[in-house]
């Protein structure tokens, strides 16, 4: 099971390695992106969410200066992408459109071509980038033979030759399988924890950002609709949860509790774990037999389309 809690942005931390603050996009007269403020915090997977057309790619080619912002700014480590872009991009390494690789050459004299124009880069950062992203069986192999996944392993490892603060990466589950999808949480993971690399992550689909996010922003029609931290394990604070008490006689245990609805022979209350211990107590102590209680809840989904007003997510 899985807890969510509204978070606001400004609570998650007092340095983030992105802040997006007021930023609007015009093209024409379009308002494609519309006041955007998003603080993005130091070593988390950071997803931005939204269906087809919300505006995540025009947010990102902003904040890698593929597209000029008409309104507002965005700093990347206290950097100003307007007015300090090339000390602000040095700290970035991304992936927006596919990455561009030699099909012809390995994997890794792909990455030795792209180190030459990185100053600083060594043959043993190669190396430690390609296991980052475990690639170092097939590193030697020419790309033309890589899957999908691979080749997407091996643009994460050339963005982070340089050892940027900040992965930014634009629908990177595209395309891949379920297994695909598994490895990319996990190395996205390790290099959130390994390096301490922030990882920023677009898509459309929340099953996949439930999987590998630690927080998602949510944008609609161009608009922060969102913020929420994805807590596993832990009640979190603002959850909706719901308990299910299976008993021999829920009529009678409704009018004893007094509140919650009946549904299929269950008593289903809104509590936390402290009330649904109470209420156990005291219907067992009414002599109201207990088979089963069940705590459920309410999944990002759930709650995403109630905010999106039943929207379109995928
Ligand atoms: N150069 C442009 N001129 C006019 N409209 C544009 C331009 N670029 C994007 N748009 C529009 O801006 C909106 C947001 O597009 P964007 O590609 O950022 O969305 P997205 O959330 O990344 O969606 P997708 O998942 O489909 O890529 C869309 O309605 C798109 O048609």
């Amino acid at each position: 099971m899985v807890h969510k809690s509204i978070v606001s942005p400004d609570t998650l931390s007092v340095e983030p390695v992105v802040r997006i603050q007021g930023v609007s996009k015009v093209i024409g007269s379009k308002r494609i992106i519309d006041q955007l403020t998003l603080d993005i915090p130091a070593g988390q997977v950071y997803g931005f969410l939204g269906p087809n057309g919300a505006g995540k790619t025009t947010t990102i080619r902003m904040m890698v200066g593929l597209m000029s912002i008409s309104e507002g700014d965005i700093w990347i480590n206290g950097k100003s992408i307007r007015s300090n872009f090339e000390s602000a991009i040095s700290d970035v390494g991304a992936i927006v459109e596919n990455p561009e690789m030699y099909k012809f050459l390995t994997g890794y004299q792909n990455l030795l071509h792209y180190a030459r124009m990185s100053p600083g880069v060594t043959k043993e950062r190669i190396m430690e980038a390609v296991h980052r992203v475990g690639m170092q069986h097939r590193i030697h192999d020419k790309v033309k033979t890589y899957s999908l996944g691979m080749r997407q392993r091996l643009g994460v490892a050339q963005a982070i030759l340089h050892r940027p603060r900040l992965l930014i990466l634009d629908e990177p589950t595209n395309g891949l399988d379920p297994q695909g999808i598994r490895e990319l949480r996990d190395y996205l993971r390790e290099l959130a924890e390994s390096e301490g690399i922030t990882v920023f992550v677009s898509s459309h689909l929340l099953s996949e950002m439930e999987l590998m996010c630690d927080t998602v922003a949510v944008i609609q029609q161009g608009r922060l609709v969102d913020v929420r931290s994805l807590e596993t394990g832990i009640e979190a604070e603002g959850a909706i949860r719901e308990t299910f008490f299976e008993v021999n006689n829920p009529r009678l245990a409704h009018e004893l509790i007094g509140e919650g609805r009946i549904d299929k022979g269950c008593l289903i209350i809104a509590a936390d774990r402290d009330k649904t211990s109470q209420i156990n107590v005291k219907l067992v102590n009414t002599g109201i037999s207990v088979y089963g209680i069940r705590a459920v809840t309410r999944s990002l989904e759930d709650q995403f389309l109630e905010l999106t007003g039943g929207g379109q997510i995928d």
